[in-house]
């Protein structure tokens, strides 16, 4: 019994390794795929901003929703197994679409680097983009709960343990997602999941359930409504009005997932903080100086993950049991919440922190100026009707001035008085560049917001008499302006080149400023010395080292809320119903990003801590209605329950464990042939 018993144990151990690292590969590849999604709308499809993230948002949406249809196929149709391994081909054709997708050459006939036809591109992508969040969401509630099935009843601790593991295994998927390219790895879940096919424990799909479910529970509102008069006797739940035509095992199933359905009502809020993390938090740290950027953002969550499931696991978690206290699944969810509140009121104190050293930018109905002088003599600067200003050779005016009307008159102190008027950009910032001719002075469009990934906008302003040619920039005439360009942080060197004669310039960057460089007439006899620079924005100064409190507290968030969350789905489900209440789970994560959607749209509060402070406030009011509710949810055992309905129902204990007896004899007999089918093989 004890050699049995250890190679049923190694078997176990073995199909659940194949589940999870199906999961790892799966999340490889779709985490690989949505850290490149944004940059590919942004700059092959050429999507602004807000488009880009509302499309993000949107297909992230999907993903998270799709898990229904998932769960209808499998529970009522082909089974948890066989819709793992359609509707990851489907996934697979979505990637293979979505890579072809980015082929610019096949659009691009004259060769000039950009695609012909945008239209080509668009459609192929979000017809990619539809078959991979079919796949991925489809799979979802099945992967989970296919994993939960290899248990039995009273292994629920293991149970516990495969979630977390289960957990482990996404994160360290999506850790290592950015190394190998994603469609490898879509392949390589196929082929990993079907290596496991003859050992799993499969469930048969049971008929239409979710048409039986819906049947049923309309049945019970109709006959409800037609009983409603008070001489009818009342029933202890409404679905109880379904007895009349209904079986009881199922309206009692019903029961039970209805009961967990309500008290997912809350839950999406969670959801709509925790996803902030990659587009309001990631804008935040483009505030930000420190040169961890790109690594802080896409792998400090699941890095935590990582860390934090096994002490939470082995250590918190056991510890708080020791002290006597019963820290019940909703309390951990309700607790997660809260610290995923506590994450946003870190991130708005960052927030003020940084927005101490923001520009103070324009309104949309201001206008800001700043002077910058080539000219060879100090001028006196008038800006009608009373701004003056004196502005040294190669220099520039203080900081920008704001007016609140847009058309100026500028004079100039020189010999004769230059006079010259201006209309300003309303909401936008310029400079006034005047040159050595200063009666062809001229405005430049200046930048208005910090310089995306805490790079640096620079230009340069050509005082040289000739045209010149600066290293990577189209040659400068003379008194003319380039556009801005962006450096990364760190040491940057530039050539200036006129015919033979060169000199290079050096200069050392930090995050997000924004410079203009002056080139004077000089600038080849001293070796590039005499060139001047004006800051027209400062670089960052808040440390992005102060971001990692907030993804500290949302992370150990996550793992309260959402391990807990699919183990509980998990095990609240009956076992007919698994993948359906899975996917009820997953929605809650789809009606979160929705939520982030609607408010993107309504547009922000001036100002984003306050923005912050307010998810943080929502979600605490959420997380008291959620304890309240959960104060009232009575955890219950889903095979109990369902067997007590079949005694009730006539069906003696005894008959229900021979049938599980040759259930379980009737599963080992098939193992061992295909056992022998593959040997044969
Ligand atoms: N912590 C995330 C992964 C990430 O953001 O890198 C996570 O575990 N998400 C759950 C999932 O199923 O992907």
């Amino acid at each position: 019994t004890l050699f049995s018993n250890k190679k049923k144990k190694r078997k176990k151990i073995c199909y659940i390794f194949f589940i999870v690292v199906n999961e790892f590969c799966e999340r490889f590849s779709y985490y690989g795929m949505r850290a490149v999604l944004v940059l590919y709308f942004r700059y092959f499809l050429l999507w602004d901003d807000d488009l880009a993230t509302s499309i993000y948002h949107a297909f992230v949406a999907l993903c998270y929703l799709t898990p229904i249809l998932g769960a209808i196929i499998a529970d009522s149709w082909l089974g948890k197994f066989k819709t793992i391994i359609y509707l990851s081909i489907v996934y697979a054709i979505g990637q293979v679409t979505m890579a072809i997708s980015t082929i610019h050459d096949i659009t691009d006939a004259n060769r000039d680097g950009t695609p012909d036809n945008f239209t080509f591109h668009i459609a192929l992508s979000m017809l990619g983009l539809i078959l991979i969040a079919l796949g991925t969401g489809g799979i979802k509630p099945c992967v989970a709960a296919f994993g939960g099935d290899q248990f039995q009843e009273h292994q629920s601790r293991q149970l516990n343990t495969f979630f977390s593991v289960f957990y482990l295994c996404i994160n360290a998927g999506s850790l290592l997602s950015t190394l190998i390219t994603p469609l490898k790895s879509v392949a390589s879940t196929l082929m990993v999941f079907i290596a496991g096919s003859g050992m799993y424990v499969k469930t048969d799909p049971e008929g239409n359930i979710m048409w039986s479910v819906c049947k049923c529970i309309g049945f019970a509102i109709k006959n409800r409504f037609r009983h409603r008069s008070s001489s009818y006797p009342k029933r202890e739940h409404w679905m109880d009005w379904a007895n009349e035509k209904y079986d009881k095992l199922l309206i009692a199933q019903i029961k039970m997932v209805l009961k967990v359905l309500f008290l997912y009502i809350p839950l999406p809020m969670f959801w709509t903080l925790f996803d902030q993390k990659g587009s309001r938090w990631t804008l935040q740290a483009t505030t930000m100086s420190g040169d961890f950027v790109s690594i802080l953002i896409s792998t400090v969550n699941p890095i935590l993950i990582l860390t934090l499931v096994p002490i939470m696991d082995r250590l918190i978690f056991p510890l708080i049991q020791k002290c006597g206290l019963n820290f019940s699944p909703l309390k951990r969810m309700t607790v997660g919440m809260l610290f995923a509140a506590m994450a946003f009121v870190s991130a708005a104190l960052v927030q003020i922190e940084i927005d101490k050293t923001l520009p103070n930018f324009p309104s949309s109905s201001e206008s800001q100026l700043k002077v910058v002088n080539t000219y060879s003599t100090t001028l006196n600067v008038t800006i009608s009707p009373n701004e003056h200003l004196l502005i040294e050779s190669f220099g520039s005016s203080a900081d920008y001035v704001t007016f609140d009307h847009q058309d100026i008159t500028v004079s100039l102190n020189t010999n004769p008085v230059i006079t010259k008027a201006f209309s300003l950009i309303k909401g936008g910032r310029q400079t006034l560049i005047i040159p050595s001719d200063p009666t062809v002075m001229y405005l430049k469009e200046d930048v208005k917001s910090k310089p995306r990934e805490g790079k640096n906008a620079i230009r340069f302003v050509n005082g040289y008499t000739a045209d010149l040619n600066i290293t990577n920039l189209d040659s400068i005439e003379p008194s003319a302006t380039t556009n801005y360009t962006l450096v990364n942080q760190g040491k940057r060197d530039f050539v200036l080149r006129h015919g033979e004669q060169w000199c290079e310039f050096s200069r050392k960057f930090g995050f997000g400023a924004s410079y203009t460089f002056l080139i004077p007439s000089t600038v080849f006899s001293d070796d590039c010395e005499s060139i001047t620079e004006v800051e027209d924005m400062k670089p960052n100064s808040v440390h992005m080292a102060l971001q990692i409190p907030q993804y500290f507290l949302i992370t150990t968030g996550e793992v309260m809320f959402s391990v807990t969350g699919l183990q509980f789905s998990y095990s609240q489900a009956p076992k007919n119903m698994k993948s359906v209440l899975q996917a009820g789970w997953l929605c809650t994560n789809a009606v979160g990003n929705i939520i982030v959607l609607i408010v993107a749209e309504l547009g922000k509060l001036p100002k984003q801590w306050a923005e912050y402070l307010l998810f943080a406030s929502l979600l605490v009011a959420v997380s008291i209605i959620f304890s309240i509710m959960a104060y009232f949810y009575t955890y219950i055992d889903p095979a109990e329950i369902e067997a007590q309905v079949r005694k009730e129902q006539g069906l003696e204990p005894e008959e229900m464990e021979k049938e599980t007896l040759e259930m379980e004899e009737k599963d080992e007999d098939q193992k061992n042939e295909q056992g022998v089918k593959q040997t044969k093989i």
